[in-house]
């Protein structure tokens, strides 16, 4: 009734009435995000200040790497994104906002890279959690298994796969295949035999058994829904109130939603030819009702788990299935861009890809590298790949968008500027890491050798702004297991193979959602002796 009333009364206003209202409005709400917030000083473009639309509108087009630069190349080392959004740039702030006694936690952003509170409060899911006390006790548990003194029990099982599809390419030489693509399957491969001691057999296969799909759809959601988390609640809502009961999803948000189901309890099924995530659930189970003793020495991340276990009741049985599904849907795509990125780099660069050669081909011939590479290898032994390697992840960082963090409580002083409590500031890993102020003037070229030239105090203090694996209290968990994929597998691709362009003219094109990767980039490759 009381409803009906208010209907009928907001009916007899005069259209003129709701357009005086709305301008006011309006005109209040404009007064406020230009004049009145202590943002209004910091420089960037009108309708960023005005609207979060203009960010994410320019987020749609995939190219925050470039986007983040040109605008501090224009507006200087503080610019406003957003009403309440700044990107900052300089080495000062960077230490300020992401060191390990940092107060800035993540921004709101970081919640669609989860299941928003609706599977159970009780996951684990680090991206995106908020509760640091229980975050620090998960890391804390899990962190014996990713270490790198454990990844050495892996070795062999990296040897296994690496030996396998090495032997596959040699076999296939000649043939075309989508860089960004292919890693992606090498490295699935390599996540599944250093998970569970078996592959997925994806690049026998030579094709996707969904995992890399779901991925790159689930971030083409989260990437954009991420600014807001409203609306991401909103879908959430509906998805467990109305679509999931009747059994349909919507087509835009499917992959989203079946990443989010699969992170549920989910019914166990045997099909391996599904995605990684439904059969690491699979094998998951498949070890944890196996008679079998945990052994002693565990040659896999599963066992390893198993074995804290065993001594830490308190990692519950859904953190462990959730930490070996983070090792797919954190360390697939994440790797191959490394691998495949270095490797572009190289191509682009005759004189550096013989350079390569002939130091492998040295390194080989003086007894210090065999065939299948150890995991100190490229480090000790192979120290001018190691520079294409540095300089390759510096030019192209993985993620390609800012590490948005929210400012504390009294606020913060950056860049010359007060930014409130609540402001979202951060900085994006392609602007740190072409600092001019850090790696000179060439800062935006390639050039390998200058990791030669640096020493040893230079490359320390650099690796205080090394944000590759992110930095401080939420930095990466996953970096000792994708290193030993890719110090392992990068010399072999180099040793095995002659690399060329499949289309030497074609424009080379990089997009970004959160991570960043080259798309449509043909590659062909013919076998050395
Ligand atoms: C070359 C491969 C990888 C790169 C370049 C990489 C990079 C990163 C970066 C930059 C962050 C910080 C993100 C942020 O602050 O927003 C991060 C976080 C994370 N990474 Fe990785 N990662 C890689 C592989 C892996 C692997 C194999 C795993 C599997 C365990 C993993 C799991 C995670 C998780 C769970 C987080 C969130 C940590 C937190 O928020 O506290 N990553 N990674």
């Amino acid at each position: 009734m009381a409803f009906a009333n208010l209907w009928e009364q907001t009916r007899q206003v005069a259209p003129s009435t709701w357009l005086f209202l709305s301008i006011i409005g309006l005109i209040t709400y404009l007064v406020s995000v230009r004049s009145l917030t202590p943002l209004r000083t910091v420089p960037g473009p009108f309708l960023a200040s005005i609207t979060r639309l203009w960010i994410f509108m320019h987020q749609t087009r995939r190219k925050r790497q470039d986007l983040d630069r040109s605008l501090h190349v224009r507006y200087g080392p503080i610019v406003r994104i957003s009403p309440r959004e700044v990107i900052v740039s300089s080495p000062d702030s960077f230490k300020i906002i992401y060191a390990a006694s940092s107060k800035f936690v993540k921004a709101e952003w970081y919640q669609a890279t989860g299941e928003g509170g609706w599977t159970g409060k009780d996951g684990l899911d680090f991206l995106n959690e908020m509760d640091m006390d229980k975050y620090r006790i998960q890391r804390r548990l899990i962190g014996p298994a990713y270490t790198a003194d454990a990844m050495k029990d892996l070795e062999g099982n990296l040897n296994a796969i690496l030996e396998r599809n090495i032997a596959i390419m040699r076999e296939r030489e000649g043939m075309e295949v989508d860089v960004d693509e292919f890693f992606n399957l090498f490295t699935v491969d390599c996540l599944s035999q250093a998970t569970f001691s078996k592959s997925k057999g994806l690049v026998d296969a030579n094709k996707d058994d969904g995992t890399i799909g779901l991925i790159k759809g689930a971030w083409n959601f989260m990437h954009l829904i991420g600014f807001y988390p409203g609306i991401f609640q909103a879908i959430l809502w509906v998805t467990h109130r109305i679509i999931n009961p009747v059994g349909s999803l919507l087509a835009y948000v499917k992959p989203r939603l079946r990443a989010t189901i699969i992170t549920a309890d989910m019914p166990l099924v045997e099909d391996t030819t599904q995605n990684s995530f439904a059969w690491c659930v699979t094998e998951f189970q498949k070890r944890k009702d196996s008679p079998k003793p945990i052994p002693e020495h565990a040659p896999d991340i599963a066992s390893k788990l198993f074995q804290i276990q065993a001594s830490k009741p308190a990692l519950k049985d859904h953190w462990l299935r959730d930490t070996l599904l983070t090792n797919f849907g954190a360390g697939g795509e994440t790797t191959a861009i490394v691998i495949s990125t270095l490797l572009i780099a190289l191509m682009s660069d005759p004189k550096s890809m013989e350079r390569v050669h002939e130091e492998i081909d040295l390194a080989r011939r003086e007894g210090k590298l065999g065939n299948l590479p150890s995991l100190r290898d490229l480090r000790e032994h192979l120290p001018f790949l190691e520079a294409c390697l540095n300089e390759s992840m510096r030019l192209h960082p993985i993620v390609g968008m800012s590490l948005m963090r929210v400012v504390p409580e009294g606020g913060y002083t950056l860049e010359g500027h007060f930014l409130p409590a609540g402001t979202i500031v951060g900085i994006n890993p392609w602007v740190i890491s072409r600092d001019k102020s850090l790696y000179g003037q060439d800062a935006d070229e390639w050039r390998p050798e200058r990791w030669l030239e640096y020493g040893a105090e230079k490359l320390k203090a650099l690796e205080t702004y090394n944000v590759s694996f992110g930095m401080g209290a939420r930095s990466c968990p996953g970096k000792h297991l994708s290193q030993a994929i890719y110090y392992k597998m990068i010399p072999m691709l180099f040793m095995n193979f002659d690399w060329s362009f499949a289309e030497p003219g074609a424009k080379r094109v990089i997009e970004s959602t959160f991570s960043t990767r080259y798309i449509n980039m043909k590659v062909r490759w013919k076998n050395r002796v």
